[in-house]
């Protein structure tokens, strides 16, 4: 449904109620200027890529091009590719850009997320989405009683052990739900793309992004979308059409409800600075998609993204962690291991496939793409890279640790085994990145853009590393070990 038909707002109002639109004449018109000189700026130097994403073992290229921008050090992941923000000017900062346009136009994106964050602060008071203090009490309430109630039928302990938790206080999980930290960028000329899919439920046409839930977000945290379709004014006009469905010259945001389509979708025109918020649990209890018009178009989308383990001060503070079980001897140069206890190795072990391929290998994969707009992610990756280097001496000092050892022990075998499925993994995952680096819609990038398979080494490499890259032998030898020890084992 679209507004020209008649059940649409009743639709909204029942079905998709959740979703906030705001025409271009609520924005001011200064943020409007500075937003879409923007977005001009950074297609004007080449800032916008398309994303290799891999959905279900396969590689796609994303119709629309894309550029994260955001918290310094902050990342986004969605269909296994991790994209690093072109940081905003943020305090404390000294972030260098490639061109003075550029820092602008980080500065215009930061401002929009500012206005769009104390819209969706007062939508969010204005629906009564944010809980109140009263509804957080009668809820403290409830579980109080039910958990004494639960304890009172087993016949048990006294009430004040309940150990009900009490929720954070109300500005706090509306603050958390709206304070994005990144925006990802889209952009589409879609007379430059020769082939864009149908949607297939309702037939609304091209569509540029596919049905979808957004990913990586902080549970029920509202997403705002800023739209700029580089149409004439006037041009487009959804009323001019007679015929049935949307326009298809005019960009819409379509939605559906999740797991279902007999309720029909809704598509909602979207002209020159519009925007639209999603509230609450609208991305998990329904699908969008973005439907192409016909002239070049581009958009903001502002999240917050869930970056518990995606920011640089998270892996670096995980490298650390892993390297405390590394030691220099004191009488020599030589390294050695602390602790060859299971739990330790295998945290270990498992922070650095972490570092290799949530990491390193995401970005180098992305090819130079950041250079574009900043080297500020080359100090950090470096740093990174110099960590993992010493977890591979330190996943050799296993190895050698694990040959040398003449008995037997229980601790050891946990150790190997442990030691063993980590490193599984780790081949795994490396063959895997070694496949897409290597895919036909890899190839087809040009050379700035295609993906570099980093770290990689060969045997006759002078590169010193300790460990090959193939791990097949080390993994075939280990695992003969655990047979062998297995099999000596009493039954
Ligand atoms: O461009 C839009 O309106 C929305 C884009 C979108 O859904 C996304 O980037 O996840
Ligand atoms: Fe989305």
């Amino acid at each position: 449904m679209t507004p020209a038909d008649d059940d649409f707002h009743q639709l909204w109002k029942t079905k998709y109620s959740k979703l906030i639109f705001r025409k271009s004449e609520t924005v001011p018109e200064e943020l409007h200027q500075m937003v879409q000189k923007g977005f001009l700026t950074l297609r004007e130097h080449d800032c916008f890529f398309q994303d290799l994403v891999r959905i279900k073992g396969k590689d796609f290229l994303t119709p629309v091009s894309r550029i994260l921008i955001g918290n310094p050090g902050c990342t986004y992941k969605y269909l296994n590719t991790r994209l690093f923000t072109v940081p905003w000017p943020t305090e404390g900062y000294d972030i260098k850009y490639c061109s003075p346009q550029i820092h602008d136009a980080c500065k215009a994106l930061i401002r929009l997320n500012d206005y769009l964050h104390i819209e969706a602060v007062k939508t969010l008071q204005g629906q009564n989405l944010c809980e109140t203090k009263e509804m957080k009490d009668t809820a403290v309430i409830d579980r109080e009683q039910s958990f004494a109630t639960s304890l009172t039928e087993r016949g048990s302990v006294s009430k004040d052990q309940s150990g009900v938790c009490v929720p954070e206080d109300d500005s706090v999980s509306l603050k958390n739900r709206t304070s994005y930290n990144l925006t990802l960028l889209n952009y589409m000329d879609p007379l430059q793309m020769l082939y864009l899919k149908q949607e297939p439920y309702f037939g609304m046409g091209n569509m540029a992004v596919s049905w979808h839930h957004d990913e990586n977000l902080v549970e029920r945290s509202t997403v705002a979308v800023y739209s700029y379709s580089c149409e004439d004014s006037g041009v487009g006009e959804s009323s001019e059409q007679e015929l049935k469905g949307r326009d298809p010259a005019v960009w819409h945001v379509g939605l559906k409800v999740a797991w279902d389509i007999e309720t029909p979708g809704l598509a909602i025109p979207l002209h020159q600075g519009d925007f639209y918020l999603m509230l609450d649990d609208l991305n998990m209890t329904h699908q969008h998609c973005v439907l192409a018009g016909l002239s070049p178009r581009f958009s903001s989308t502002h999240r917050v993204a869930d970056c518990s383990r995606g920011t640089l001060e998270y892996i670096f503070g995980q490298c650390e962690l892993a390297l405390q079980n590394l030691q220099t001897d004191s009488d020599s140069v030589a390294l050695s291991l602390k602790s060859l206890e299971a739990a330790v190795v295998k945290q270990v072990e498992e922070i650095h496939n972490e570092v290799e391929f949530e990491w390193l290998r995401q970005f180098w994969f992305q090819g130079k793409r950041y250079l574009k707009c900043t080297d500020w992610w080359l100090k950090p990756m470096a740093k990174l890279e110099e960590f993992w280097r010493k977890m591979e001496i330190m996943t050799s000092l296993v190895l050698s640790e694990v040959r040398k050892e003449q008995q037997i022990e229980e601790q050891r075998n946990e150790t190997i085994s442990c030691f063993l499925l980590v490193l599984k993994e780790r081949q795994r995952l490396r063959k895997e990145w070694t496949v897409r680096c290597q895919s036909d819609a890899a190839e087809s990038l040009p050379e700035d853009q295609k993906p570099e398979c980093h770290p990689f080494w060969t045997d006759d490499d002078e590169c010193n590393m300790p460990l090959p890259y193939d791990l097949e032998e080390v993994i075939a030898y280990l695992q003969n070990l655990t047979q062998w020890i297995t099999s000596d084992l009493p039954a």
